[in-house]
């Protein structure tokens, strides 16, 4: 049986360290999260977020608006945090409902508040090698590779997925790493054969249970961003973790493994702005 990446605890431990560091800075960092509307699972994201800034120290705000509120409210609420010198970072809860560009939205965000790293003033930085913000799951995987030392220097990545949000960034940072990155997709012919390559395979798709063992090469190092519910109402990956980590050298559980990280990383940039 492969490595379990116990994403809790080192999430746990980084979040320890941040603390210390909160505790000796004058003015503390402030992170505002704006969620519209009651999807439930935004709604628990967004608590756990609340719940690790206090844990650290990060003064933090939560504005919930209703689902009728309106593209040009939500600009306005969000130029009012741009201009507030007590909130280092905005993040906006996606997703956002149908009547709501996304874009417009992300696009009002300050790019030095945006400690999503979604902008693309960010973007674009992140793609010329000059990152600042990053999209907070692939930086956390990032630093999972570091923690368990997985060097990608010249190995195989595959990224399953082609998200704004995971799977281009996380393309762009394991490239940088010096790794061979291929991006598959829903439109991928025969997937396995592409995933059966990979010594690194990073799962993005939201298709719950979607790899199992005959898509993965025997030692890969597996990472599972997916979340989603089995029939029985069971958060389950994109992954066949029962399967699948009889295989892998590497992988990470679902829940347990990509998930805290992602909200430790929104903790690390927040921070970081504060200290600018
Ligand atoms: N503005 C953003 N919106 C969204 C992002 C994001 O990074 N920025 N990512 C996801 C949701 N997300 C954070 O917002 C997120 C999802 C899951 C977890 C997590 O810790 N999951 C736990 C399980 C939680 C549960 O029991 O339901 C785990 O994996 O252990 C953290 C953050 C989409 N929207």
């Amino acid at each position: 049986m492969g490595e379990i990446i116990d994403g809790r605890k080192l999430a746990d431990e980084m979040q320890a360290n941040m603390a210390e560091t909160v505790a000796s800075m004058v003015k503390k960092p402030g992170l505002v999260v704006i969620i519209v509307g009651e999807n439930p699972a935004s709604q628990t994201y967004v608590r756990n977020k609340e719940k690790t800034a206090v844990k650290i120290g990060i003064h933090s705000k939560i504005d919930r608006l209703p689902e009728t509120v309106s593209e040009d409210e939500l600009v306005s609420l969000i130029e009012t945090y741009n201009q507030d010198d007590n909130f280092h970072g905005i993040l906006v809860q996606l997703p956002l409902p149908k009547h709501i560009d996304e874009d417009r939205i992300l696009l009002a965000i300050d790019p030095r508040k945006d400690v999503d790293g979604f902008h693309p003033f960010n973007v674009g930085k992140m793609m010329t090698g000059q990152a600042e913000m990053i999209p907070c799951t692939p930086y956390g995987i990032m630093k999972m590779f570091e923690a368990y030392n997985v060097d990608l220097n010249g190995k195989h990545a595959v990224m399953v997925g082609r998200s704004n949000i995971v799977g281009k960034p996380m393309m762009h940072l394991m490239l940088d790493a010096n790794a061979t990155v291929t991006v598959a997709h829903s439109r991928t012919v025969d997937l396995a054969a592409v995933t059966k390559e990979a010594d690194i395979l990073v799962v993005a798709v939201g298709q719950g249970h979607l790899i199992d063992k005959s898509y993965v090469k025997p030692g890969a190092v597996v990472i599972d961003v997916g979340m989603n519910r089995s029939p029985e109402g069971k958060l389950i990956g994109d992954v066949n973790f029962e399967e699948v980590k009889d295989v892998a050298s590497l992988i990470t559980p679902v829940p347990g493994g990509v998930g805290p990280m992602t909200i430790t990383m929104l903790m690390d940039q927040t921070i970081r702005n504060a200290q600018k």
